[in-house]
């Protein structure tokens, strides 16, 4: 049989369980928000402020292509809060089953209680709603990745890697927290603090002006608690950056930190920064108390009126006790409800602030497009640097008349002193960066009106610091291929052959399948430029830049690099740019340019150059040869 009891914790049970889904969800999001709050910055603040409706609409509209299923999540939250309203009228009607003259119709059974039984077998159906959160952190993520991907260089020479990966996570998750747990709850909230008060009307008309005095109170103490807490929020997530960053930094680059005997300063400046953390959560503290003792006491004091009030009504036989209890559970229901509406504000303002900077990153539209334009990936005659000049952003220039010609087929070495430009004329070559005045062209077409990825796919590129991924050698030769799944064996072997790898990854126990590490961290100086190598011969491309990388290697690992692309260039058919360092080495190039003071100084053979009296080709020579004998 169906006891009372039973019957008290359904309906008690109900709510707590049905609520136990979302504010579970809620209270790990919210955990998650702090540990990786550390981007919160000063710029939050700013952002709150300079929240717009049109930011306001373009948040909302990330929900747009989960319609159907917020729909049905806020039907079932119409439905559960509904019953949740309900309950106190229910329990209220309970109360009155005591009182004999006012016994419920055995024949009209509470509709809410089979509809309460319902949700609580069924709680799932309540979770529907939380599904297009983590949906609109995924489109958001995606798109920004692949935005961000698309940008150009002079784009990530100023957004900082560390900071574009904490936008990807902490800003994406705040933002689909914002538009999706945190809607419904504060729908929650909105329709419980509603109906409450409506039912409040409803169930004792003559209570209500108890009720007109005490509410401004409380929610004044509501409006002042959540600016405190918004404050010192904001604060904590500054003092929690700080902290971090000096984590991050000093860990990131722990080898220098132990070489320069530096573990007890940075031991210090990190206290420093937790105690500036500890120093905000002691305000927060004492604030947090102040505004919940308040609160309280405004409670107690609404409460202890109510029931005063209440009392004086049910003697005069104008309240019933099952009224008065119901009326007590609806002031505080409405109580709670204002709590969380004020918090679902707060949450919003945040996945504003998030979502600027995250549709900053989505909407920008790169300098130097990835693909479209004419399919040219071979030079017939020649590239042609045409009165270029160039400078990076917030730089002097660096080129005013950049003029030469790299022929096809030919090798054409450019050298110059350090700091004089070489590697940013491979970087223009590659497109990398346009030129500001001037041009280049390949075979008379403007290098601007060719497809930019379609030309990067024919050019090998060895860089000065060659970068590896942590996978396989294999994977990292075949890493710039179209389709690397159709690279042969045959390929991938003669690519290291040709490399001067093959010998030191047949060493290996695990040959082509040996595991490199992060950036390459395994293998030697010279081994990891070797696979570059590789990397940039295994798709025969028609263009060759080798920037030339032999200041970080031994003299090993340099004459073994050096042995493989003499061999390579010995071999080569293609046009090939080198940009060369150690110069008695060039001496087979078909054509030097040197590059000084932004222009080309001078231009010809080794010999041709080495003959101009006081030339700076030839100084260049002397000095490292000089160089040499000083450092033997
Ligand atoms: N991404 C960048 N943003 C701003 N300035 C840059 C950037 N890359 C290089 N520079 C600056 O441009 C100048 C030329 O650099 P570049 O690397 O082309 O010289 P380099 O001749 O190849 O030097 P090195 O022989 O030392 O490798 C330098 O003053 C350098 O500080």
């Amino acid at each position: 049989m169906f006891s009372w009891i039973d019957y008290f914790v359904q309906l008690v049970g109900y709510p707590k369980q049905s609520q136990g889904f979302l504010r579970a969800a809620k209270t790990h999001a919210k955990q998650t928000f702090r540990n990786v709050s550390i981007v919160e910055t000063k710029r939050e603040s700013f952002k709150l402020k300079n929240a717009t409706w049109k930011d306001m609409k373009e948040i909302f509209s990330l929900a747009g292509p989960y319609k159907g299923r917020i729909m049905l999540g806020i039907s079932f939250l119409g439905v559960s809060s509904s019953i949740f309203l309900l309950t106190p009228r229910v329990l209220g009607k309970l109360i009155d089953e005591w009182d004999d003259t006012k016994k419920q119709d055995p024949n009209n059974p509470d509709k809410t209680l089979e509809l309460a039984r319902f949700f609580k077998a069924n709680p799932a159906a309540l979770v529907a709603i939380l599904f297009p959160g983590q949906l609109v952190i995924n489109d958001l993520r995606k798109s920004v990745f692949r935005s961000v991907l698309r940008q150009d260089m002079a784009f990530f020479d100023k957004n900082k890697v560390g900071e574009i990966v904490s936008r990807l996570s902490t800003d994406a998750l705040i933002v689909g927290y914002s538009v999706s747990m945190n809607l419904s709850d504060g729908a929650r909230a909105l329709i419980t603090c509603l109906g409450s008060g409506g039912l409040m009307v409803y169930t004792s008309l003559a209570m209500c002006k108890v009720m007109f005095v005490v509410i401004p109170i409380i929610v004044g103490t509501f409006a002042v608690f959540g600016k405190l807490q918004r404050k010192y929020t904001l604060m904590m997530q500054e003092a929690v950056a700080g902290a971090n960053q000096v984590a991050t930094e000093r860990l990131s680059s722990v080898r220098t930190v132990r070489m320069l005997v530096a573990e007890k300063k940075e031991q210090q400046a990190y206290a420093d920064k937790i105690n500036d953390i500890w120093g905000i959560s002691k305000k927060e503290g004492l604030a947090k108390g102040c505004m919940f003792g308040s609160f309280q006491f405004t409670g107690y004091i609404a409460l202890s009126t109510i029931l005063f009030y209440g009392s004086n009504l049910i003697s005069q036989g104008l309240l019933t006790y099952g009224e008065l209890s119901s009326f007590c559970l609806y002031a505080v229901l409405s109580a709670a409800s204002l709590s969380n509406i004020s918090g679902f504000y707060l949450e919003l303002m945040k996945g504003l602030g998030a979502s600027s900077r995250l549709f900053e990153l989505r909407n920008r539209k790169p300098i130097i497009p990835l693909e479209g334009g004419i399919l040219k990936g071979n030079v017939v005659e020649a590239i042609k640097f045409e009165r270029v000049a160039f400078g990076y952003a917030d730089r002097d220039p660096l080129f005013h008349n950049i003029t030469f010609d790299v022929p096809a087929g030919k090798i054409t070495a450019v050298v110059g002193s350090s700091g004089s430009g070489k590697s940013t004329l491979a970087s223009l070559l590659l497109r990398l960066y346009d030129p500001t005045g001037g041009k280049i062209t390949v075979d008379g077409v403007d290098l601007k009106t060719i497809d930019p990825s379609f030309w990067r796919r024919h050019i090998g590129t060895v860089g000065q610091e060659p970068v590896l991924f942590s996978t396989t050698i294999r994977e990292n030769i075949i890493y710039g291929s179209e389709q690397p799944e159709k690279v042969t064996e045959a390929e991938i072997l003669s690519a290291a052959e040709q490399s001067n790898a093959a010998d030191f990854i047949d060493a290996f126990p695990e040959k082509y399948e040996t595991k490199v590490g992060e950036h390459g961290s395994t293998l030697s100086g010279g081994q990891k430029q070797r696979i570059a190598i590789a990397r940039a011969l295994v798709n025969n491309p028609n263009i060759l830049i080798m920037d030339e990388a032999t200041s970080a290697l031994d003299a090993t690992s340099e004459y073994q690099v050096r042995v493989a692309l003499n061999k390579l260039l010995a071999n080569s058919n293609q046009t090939v740019l080198i940009i060369a360092h150690r110069l008695s080495t060039i001496k087979h190039a078909d054509q030097i340019v040197v590059v000084d003071k932004g222009s080309v100084a001078e231009h010809g053979s080794y010999d041709e150059l080495m003959k101009i009296p006081d030339g700076i080709f030839a100084k260049l020579v002397e000095k490292q040869t000089f160089g040499f004998k000083e450092s033997y």
